[in-house]
């Protein structure tokens, strides 16, 4: 049976959404975007079947409705919805980062008996926008969905039946629990990421020269600060009382660090580094999903012109297919490593074969 998604918002979770629902050949997507080039370029690169210009077209013709909007506008949206001549079984679900505030707001939806099912596919990424959209985003990520308590067995099922083409890992949670444990690993990081790049920004007028050595890790830590502002502005909004005791948590953190920088001796210090290495060693960073990995392989290559061509047509060759391509320079004055990332474990070790058997490069898994 042929089934009609309507998605608001054609950036990177929406685009890919509407890419990985795609596969399913009986889903047909329509598109709506507030900003019209990014409506256009979704229709003209195939992330949409069809394109609507007004919300009401895409609304009325559908049978789930998607909000991949930055949250404050998902919940000035959602109130729209009722002046239209909805189909009787719609189902409107969303993407956004937070839940309480969205199920807040979809309490006057299921008044009017609309079904509203929240949901959150925990992984993304810092880039936005359409162009950036990939069907296999959400692959064997955790996607979450925070239905009313008393909601159908029957309705929910319908969305995760949508849903499971995806590769998601579909997972029930409450709202508030939700925004608990987001605040936790997501929420919060991308605070203290924006806070760090701060205080770089501000050391750097006494220092200009420090900027040049912000070299790997302060570049990992801090990728997430390139992360759409609007995006973040909001959830941060919604989520101010759990970033508060976060941040007290945070707080009550960094005066321990105090104690141990005025106090300790090696040994505790060397068991801060090496219990946080235990508990990060262990968390599930090979998965996409609970954490967005993208299956880098640093690649020592030397200074010459071409050597970047070389090695991507020994893959090109093989058909192994990547996803980016990155210098990372750790000198100023040294050519850097070569970063390849691919879609696979499993592409990466492909990678690691052909370029043994083709250079004598030395490559390397982070
Ligand atoms: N970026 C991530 O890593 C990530 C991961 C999971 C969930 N989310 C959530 O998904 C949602 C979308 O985030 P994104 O990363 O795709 O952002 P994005 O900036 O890539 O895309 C948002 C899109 O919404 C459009 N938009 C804004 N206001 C609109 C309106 N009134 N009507 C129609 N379109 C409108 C924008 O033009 C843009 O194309 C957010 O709620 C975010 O919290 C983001
Ligand atoms: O990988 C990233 O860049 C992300 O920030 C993705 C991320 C996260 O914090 O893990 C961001 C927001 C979400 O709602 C879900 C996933």
């Amino acid at each position: 049976m042929q089934q009609t998604v309507f998605i608001i918002g054609l950036g990177l979770i929406g685009g890919s959404l509407a890419l990985g629902l795609k596969r399913n050949k009986d889903v047909k997507i329509i598109g709506y975007d507030a900003n019209g080039h990014t409506l256009r370029t979704a229709k003209r690169i195939g992330v949409i079947d069809e394109m609507v210009i007004n919300m009401k077209d895409g609304s009325e013709c559908a049978d789930v409705i998607v909000f991949a909007t930055p949250v404050s506008e998902t919940i000035r949206l959602m109130n729209e919805l009722p002046k239209w001549q909805l189909k009787n079984q719609v189902i409107i679900t969303d993407t956004g980062s937070t839940k309480k505030e969205i199920m807040k707001a979809a309490i006057s939806l299921r008044e009017k008996g609309i079904t509203f099912i929240g949901g959150h596919p925990m992984a993304g990424s810092h880039k936005s926008g359409v162009e950036a959209a990939r069907p296999i985003l959400f692959e064997n990520a955790y996607y979450l969905l925070t239905p009313f308590e008393d909601e159908s067995y029957e309705r929910i099922q319908v969305l995760i039946d949508l849903l499971q083409v995806t590769k998601a890992k579909l997972v029930r949670v409450g709202a508030e629990e939700h925004d608990h444990m987001t605040a936790v690993v997501s929420h919060f990081p991308h605070l203290v990421a924006a806070s760090l790049v701060h205080q770089l920004s501000f050391e750097n007028e006494l220092y200009p020269f420090t900027k040049q050595l912000a070299a790997g890790g302060f570049r990992d830590i801090t990728r997430i600060a390139s992360a759409n502002p609007i995006v973040w502005r909001d959830i941060t909004l919604q989520n101010r009382k759990e970033l508060r005791n976060q941040l007290q948590a945070w707080t009550n953190e960094m005066s321990k660090l105090q104690d141990l920088l005025s106090y300790a001796d090696s040994s505790d210090i060397e068991e801060y580094f090496a219990t946080a290495k235990r508990v990060r060693d262990d968390l599930p960073i090979n998965a996409q999903g609970a954490m967005f990995s993208s299956f880098d392989l640093y690649v020592d290559v030397p200074d010459y012109p071409g050597v970047i061509s070389e090695v991507t047509g020994y893959l090109a060759k093989d058909s192994i297919s990547i996803t980016n391509l990155r210098i990372v320079e750790t000198r100023e004055d040294v050519f850097g490593i070569l970063v390849i990332s691919f879609q696979s474990t499993d592409d990466r070790a492909k990678a690691v074969d052909c370029i043994a058997n083709n250079t004598t490069y030395e490559t390397y898994i982070s």
